[in-house]
């Protein structure tokens, strides 16, 4: 078997055009969508991601505010950045860029966002309104790559009710609110979350209907893990010197052989990464549309 390609390219591709058409209206009736970002420090992968939102920005008419601090940067200035950012009538939404650089306070910040202006989902008002799964979950902002995952599976039809989901990794961005969004009405998915202290991890892959691998470890999930035709997620990424080259490259957490087993798989680089890209764009969308009254 050969998997189908889950393109995080063309389908982010087709997100962005659809939202074109709304951002257009949001203009013409005096709502401009501003999306700000908080980069603190030299990190090469955050400073590129960055840049990327920035350049989605432009392409689809939402204005962009970046603030960068140096590595060198207190907690104190990142706490004011937030609150200039929160003040800032031109940000309608914003991120702080994770990883923050080690000693900042990654959760302070978090907390410190206004919950109205939380462009990635990430402040515990709006992750804790995808635990509850209230009505207002609905107008709350989803964090960026889970339901980046979803959306790309239902654009190719891949069906969730019922199914088995294994998800690789309980960090903050990913892992844990996917399990969250996997599991609520409408989706209806069983999902198991697992971590490094799992004890028999291909046991829990070979039972998925879906796999979602957001660990950092290159090439962890094998064929002989995956059960025929599942749809197999490649999230992790992990930079690493190319043995003949001598060059940097990327690498996933899914061994490239699974394509010969699984029934979806999603690359890496070129799946999901673009996907969240294209969901920040949307959370600012909708949160604008808010403000018109939408
Ligand atoms: N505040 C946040 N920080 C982080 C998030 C997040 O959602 N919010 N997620 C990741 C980083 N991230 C977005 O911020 C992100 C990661 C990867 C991609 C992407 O498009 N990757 C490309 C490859 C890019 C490359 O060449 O390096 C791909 O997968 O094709 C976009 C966004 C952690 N931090």
């Amino acid at each position: 078997m050969t998997a189908v390609k889950l393109d995080g390219v063309a389908t982010a591709a087709a997100v962005k055009s659809e939202l074109a058409g709304r951002i257009a209206h949001l203009r013409a009736n005096g709502v401009v969508p501003g999306l700000g970002t908080l980069l603190v420090g030299d990190d090469p992968g955050s400073r590129s991601y960055v840049a990327g939102k920035h350049r989605d920005c432009a392409e689809v008419g939402i204005e962009s505010i970046r603030v960068d601090l140096p590595a060198s940067a207190t907690q104190a200035d990142v706490m004011a950045a937030i609150r200039d950012l929160n003040a800032a009538p031109e940000v309608t939404g914003y991120i702080v860029q994770l990883p923050l650089p080690a000693g900042l306070d990654e959760h302070a910040a978090l907390e410190a966002i206004d919950p109205s202006k939380d462009a990635d989902g990430l402040h515990p008002t709006n992750l804790g309104r995808l635990v509850l799964g209230i009505e207002g979950e609905l107008r709350s902002p989803l964090p960026c790559t889970p339901a980046g995952i979803v959306e790309m599976l239902r654009r190719y039809d891949v069906p969730i009710r019922g199914k088995h989901v294994t998800v690789i990794g309980r960090g903050l961005t990913v892992g844990r609110p996917l399990g969250l969004l996997f599991t609520r009405k409408g989706l209806d998915a069983t999902v198991t979350l697992t971590h490094s202290r799992t004890l028999d991890l291909a046991a829990e892959v070979r039972r998925a209907d879906i796999v979602v691998a957001a660990v950092g470890v290159p090439h962890l999930v094998r064929p002989d893990w995956v059960k025929p035709g599942a749809a197999v997620l490649d999230v992790g990424i992990t930079r690493v010197e190319d043995e003949e080259t001598g060059k940097g490259k990327l690498t996933g957490d899914v061994d490239p052989a699974v394509a010969d087993v699984a029934g979806f798989l999603s690359p890496n680089p070129g799946g999901v990464g673009p996907m969240t890209r294209a969901m920040l764009l949307a959370n600012v969308v909708k949160a604008a549309e808010l403000k018109l009254g939408g």
